[in-house]
């Protein structure tokens, strides 16, 4: 879940400090619950992380990772526009408000600069698919919509 803060042009990030990906920066989210949507869990893990609730989110787009050992994950990323409640370190994650201009790709996962700032700043929709062997990036594709 990426929530952006239009008058500022920011968006709101986290410095994950468990899990897949601990130390990154990456956006708020996780897995789904039974019978849960996926929007459902991006709002319900933003408020777990951030304690911050995404209001109207947009669905912007899809992430398919594949990794050399087997694991194969499924993304959906959304886009809100507006938040109640202030973001707050957790257990989980830090909270990082980031200028949409200055977006850390060098502490970000490899596959985020292929899509990130265009859906952020030109909010544009899309697929992706990315092979991984741990941290490091094999392929990369991306169709715009
Ligand atoms: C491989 N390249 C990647 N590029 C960009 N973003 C990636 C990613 N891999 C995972 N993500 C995102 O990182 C968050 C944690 O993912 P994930 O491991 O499912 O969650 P987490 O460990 O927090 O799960 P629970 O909180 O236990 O549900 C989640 O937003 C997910 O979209």
């Amino acid at each position: 879940m990426f929530i952006i803060d239009e008058a500022k042009r920011q968006v709101l990030l986290i410095r994950k400090k468990r899990g897949l990906g601990a130390g990154k920066i990456n956006g708020p989210g996780g897995k789904m619950d039974p019978g849960e949507t996926a929007v459902e869990c991006a709002v319900r893990e933003t408020q777990e992380e951030l304690g911050v609730t995404a209001l109207n989110p947009e669905h912007h787009g899809e992430l398919w990772f594949q990794f050399v050992d087997g694991l194969c994950m499924h993304v959906d990323v959304f886009v809100a526009s507006q938040h109640e409640g202030e973001a707050v370190e957790t257990p989980e994650a830090v909270p990082l408000w980031t200028s949409l201009d200055a977006l850390p790709f060098n502490e970000m996962w490899a596959d985020d600069v292929h899509w990130l700032g265009q859906t952020l700043v030109e909010r544009r929709h899309f697929i992706g698919r990315f092979t991984f062997d741990d941290d490091t990036m094999l392929s990369h594709e991306v169709s715009w919509l």
